[in-house]
Order: C-alpha cells, then sequence, then structure tokens
C-alpha cells in the first residue's frame, strides 16, 4: 500500500475542512507545494452566488493547516444563447418599439431576455425601458447589462454617450462598440434581441458576419414603400443565411381616441400580402395607437401593462417563442 503523501494528507483535510452544504459542488481538490487547488461547479449561480462560492471555498481551506495558497476555478455552464434580429428597411417604422415590447413580454413569460440597442446613431431603448438616466459599468473590458425594472437586461449606445451628442463614427468604430454591446456579462442570459438600425449599412453586416443570428423579425408599415424596403432587408438576411421568423406589420388601422372611428392612414394589410408574395410567415398586426406612443416615450412599454395594447405584442412574442423551441430542437436534433 501506497504510504501517503504530505500533500495528499493536506488534501484530505481541505476536504474535510469544506461544509457539507457546499461539497456537492466541489468537483476536485488538488494539493501541490501548498497551493490548494479547488475546483467546484457554479453552473446555474448568478454572479454574486458564484463569488460567494468562491469566497466561502476560500475562507474554508485557506485555515488547513500545509495550505500556503487557495485557487478556486469555478465552472459555470455554457449558456446557449439565441440571437433575434429586428431589422427594417426602413426608419421610424417602430422596430425599436417592437424590440422592447417583444423583451417584456417574453421576460413576462419567463424567459431570461436582454436588449442589445444596436442602433448605434439613433440609440432608443434606454428611454423606452425607462433606464434613460442610468450609464453602463464596466469590469474589465466587459460591460455590465444594466437590469430594467420589466425583468429585461439592456445594453444601449445610449447609455454611454451623453443624451442628444450625435455620434458620427466609422466603419470599423461602429463593429467594435457593437462586439463590445453583443459580448456584455450576460450571464444567464439566454436570449438577446438586437434593435437593428434601419437599412443595410456597416452594423448590420458586422451583426451578420460576426454573430450570426438565430433569426430574423422584420418591421414594416403597411405602405408600399415600406415594404419595397423591407423586402431589401429581407433579401439581406436572406443573402447572409439568416433565417426569417416572419414579417409584423406596425401602425396599421387607426382608432381615434374621440369618436372611436378606425382609419387606416398608411392602409392595412399590406405587410401580411407582402409576406404571403415573398413567402415568408406573418407575425401580426400592431394598430397605430397614440396610447403606444406616449406610453413608449414615457418610459413604460405597453407589454407590461395587462390592458389591451399590450396584447398585439404579447401575441407576436408566443409566436417568436414557439419559432425558437422549434429552431433550437433543429439545432441539438
Ligand atoms: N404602433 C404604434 N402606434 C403609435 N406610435 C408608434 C407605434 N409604433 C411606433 N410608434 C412611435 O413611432 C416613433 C418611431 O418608432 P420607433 O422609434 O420604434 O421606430 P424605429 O423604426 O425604431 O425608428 P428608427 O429608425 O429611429 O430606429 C416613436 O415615436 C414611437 O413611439
Amino acid at each position: 500500500m501506497r504510504a501517503m503523501s504530505s500533500d495528499d494528507a493536506v488534501k484530505q483535510a481541505v476536504l474535510q475542512a469544506i461544509p457539507p452544504e457546499l461539497s456537492g459542488m466541489v468537483r476536485s481538490v488538488s494539493m501541490r507545494d501548498g497551493v490548494a487547488t479547488v475546483i467546484a461547479d457554479a453552473g446555474g449561480l448568478g454572479r454574486s452566488a458564484a463569488a460567494q462560492l468562491q469566497r466561502e471555498l476560500e475562507e474554508a481551506a485557506s485555515p488547513v493547516a500545509g495550505v500556503n495558497e487557495v485557487r478556486v476555478a469555478l465552472m459555470a455552464d455554457k449558456v446557449q444563447r439565441q440571437i433575434v434580429v429586428i431589422g427594417s428597411g426602413k426608419g421610424g417604422v417602430g422596430k425599436s418599439t417592437l424590440t422592447a415590447n417583444l423583451a417584456v413580454a417574453l421576460a413576462k413569460s419567463g424567459r431570461k431576455v436582454g436588449v442589445v440597442d444596436a442602433d448605434i446613431y439613433g440609440p432608443s431603448q434606454s428611454v423606452l425601458l425607462n433606464a434613460a438616466d442610468t450609464k453602463l459599468r464596466a469590469e474589465g473590458k466587459m460591460l455590465i447589462p444594466h437590469e430594467s425594472e420589466y425583468g429585461v437586461k439592456m445594453v444601449s449606445m445610449g447609455q454611454l454617450v451623453e443624451a442628444g451628442k450625435a455620434i458620427a463614427w466609422r466603419g470599423p468604430m461602429v463593429g467594435s462598440a457593437l462586439g463590445q454591446l453583443m459580448e456584455a456579462d450576460w450571464g444567464e442570459t439566454d436570449l438577446l434581441l438586437v434593435d437593428l438600425p434601419p437599412g443595410t449599412g456597416d452594423v448590420q453586416l458586422t451583426m451578420l458576419q460576426k454573430f450570426k443570428p438565430t433569426g430574423a423579425v422584420v418591421v414594416s408599415t403597411p405602405q408600399d414603400l415600406a415594404l419595397i424596403d423591407a423586402t431589401r432587408a429581407i433579401d439581406l438576411f436572406r443573402q447572409a443565411q439568416v433565417p426569417i421568423v416572419g414579417i409584423v406589420e406596425n401602425m396599421s388601422g387607426y382608432q381615434c381616441p374621440s369618436c372611436g372611428e378606425v382609419s387606416e392612414p398608411f392602409g392595412q394589410g399590406g405587410a401580411e400580402a407582402a409576406a404571403t408574395a415573398i413567402e415568408v410567415p406573418f407575425l401580426g398586426h400592431v394598430p397605430l395607437a397614440m396610447e403606444i406612443r406616449i406610453a413608449s416615450d414615457d418610459g413604460k412599454p405597453p407589454a407590461a401593462s395587462e390592458g389591451a395594447l399590450g396584447a398585439p405584442f404579447a401575441e407576436i412574442a408566443a409566436q417568436l417563442q414557439q419559432w425558437l423551441g422549434q429552431s433550437a430542437m433543429n439545432y441539438t436534433g
């Protein structure tokens, strides 16, 4: 029988010193030249719980005779994160409004969701998610997403630059800013919704090439011109081989707040017809409603309320969730 070395003896003493409630998480302990290396499983723990586990293991092992130094290595689950970009061919069609409300609706249904405001030239998510006065923290080079009051984590250029300051950046700077937002410390967040700038420029290309989104949602108003632009955005996603989740028609049908009459300032049903023509799914209509604009400007996403205004967003979010479930099954199966 091999005699127990002094390292073995110290290792046994370290194992005994670890409290029973932590020992289930310890995967291995090794001892060499007075250095105890403890490897523990921190899968499923948030940042602060993982930091606490690390501290408690260090405190347990340090007093053991023969231990001069304790090194704790934590293994984390690798989160399989899905990325959905929300795009439009043209500005002002409600892409940011839809992104924020889909995120809120998905968070309400239990999804761990984050929003990346990649609309670097006109960031608006910090207003929509009532985070206009927050600044982003960084640890080392990693940004720490802001936890909004709606259960949605977010990062936005709006939190990095002063409000109202125009951002005149060139391509490479845009690419590195986007990288920082996408590679923020997302922790357990397993779905990122990315609010793209309108059109087909640098940000979109970097996003598609570098981050390979799981899918794309395209927003359009019902007018012909917006639809032509939306079709262009769909072409770009198709060329980049990003699957199209579907088209959303925003601002369809306006109900007059005083007389209740419904009119169609931009027409109606155009996006649905276009979706059929270009063979992509149609995800639903969001009405043009003054309350949506007022609530959005006030940092109160309609999807957070139980009222009728939130219903279209909840329905579209449910379809997106179903699509993502299917996509994950295809991916693993
Ligand atoms: N369904 C709606 N009903 C009423 N107002 C809406 C609706 N959707 C969006 N809006 C309003 O229209 C304006 C533009 O919306 P939003 O910023 O979401 O569009 P966008 O496509 O992201 O624009 P940008 O090109 O600036 O990124 C905002 O003032 C928003 O509150």
